[in-house]
């Protein structure tokens, strides 16, 4: 093995997207496995490899990690994106489940029936922009400083700007409202890692077309 972290998924963002976006932005190359069978995955089942029979599977430091959030507090904790101490970590945890449950709505979307994907689309803008981009606004103006948590550059971060990101490639005007939010996004999107992270060609996976969604329910299906 090269060393590199090895991720078993789909080709596709899912769960897969966020942990995708730590590493790149903690400057960690990393190697992928893309499941396109049901058979490839019933394989790494019976192999024992999936401790509850789901993806993401991530292989690191001798392990094979399982549960998207223990992978990425483990890739933020070696990475140092995980706050000084532990309160700026219970409040970076704060932070991340917040825009997880907002991201929850978006990985969830494109599995809409037609006839509620405008209902879900009004979910997604109404909650973005009464529930959780306030709070991240609120507390960049509060604190005057350039991120999050600590002044320092965590997790949090990176969680907030991934869905700045997906929510504006469904609502393109949404961060009119939140200047500071904008400025975040202007900074992070600058930091060389995540220059090269949102460059064509990087690991960084498009919007779930109808071939993703096809290949996901094909692959698990019951
Ligand atoms: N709590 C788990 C949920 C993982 C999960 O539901 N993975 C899906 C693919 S995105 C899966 O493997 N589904 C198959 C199954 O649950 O049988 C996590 O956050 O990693």
């Amino acid at each position: 093995m090269s060393g590199k972290p090895r991720l078993t998924y789909l080709n596709g963002r899912g769960r897969m997207e966020s942990i995708r976006w730590l590493l790149a932005a903690a400057g960690v190359e990393f190697e992928e496995i893309f499941l396109e069978t049901k058979e490839q995955y019933e394989k790494i089942i019976k192999d024992g490899i999936l401790m509850f029979q789901q993806v993401p599977l991530v292989e690191i430091d001798g392990m094979k990690m399982v549960q998207t959030r223990a992978i990425l507090s483990y890739v933020a904790g070696k990475y140092n994106l995980y706050g000084k101490d532990l309160k700026e970590r219970a409040l970076i945890d704060m932070y991340v489940e917040g825009i997880i449950d907002l991201m929850q709505m978006i990985l969830m979307f494109p599995f809409s029936p037609p006839e509620a994907k405008e209902k879900n689309l009004d979910s997604i803008k109404e909650r973005a922009t009464n529930r959780y981009f306030p709070v991240f606004e609120k507390v960049l103006k509060q604190h005057g400083q350039d991120f999050l948590v600590g002044n320092k550059f965590s997790w949090a971060d990176v969680q907030l700007i991934e869905a700045i990101l997906a929510v504006e490639e469904k609502v393109p005007a949404v961060l009119s409202g939140f200047p500071q939010l904008q400025v975040i996004l202007l900074l992070s999107i600058n930091m060389p890692t995540i220059k090269k992270f949102l460059q064509p060609g990087s690991p960084r996976k498009p919007p779930p077309d109808e071939h993703y969604v096809e290949t996901v329910l094909k692959i698990f299906s019951k």
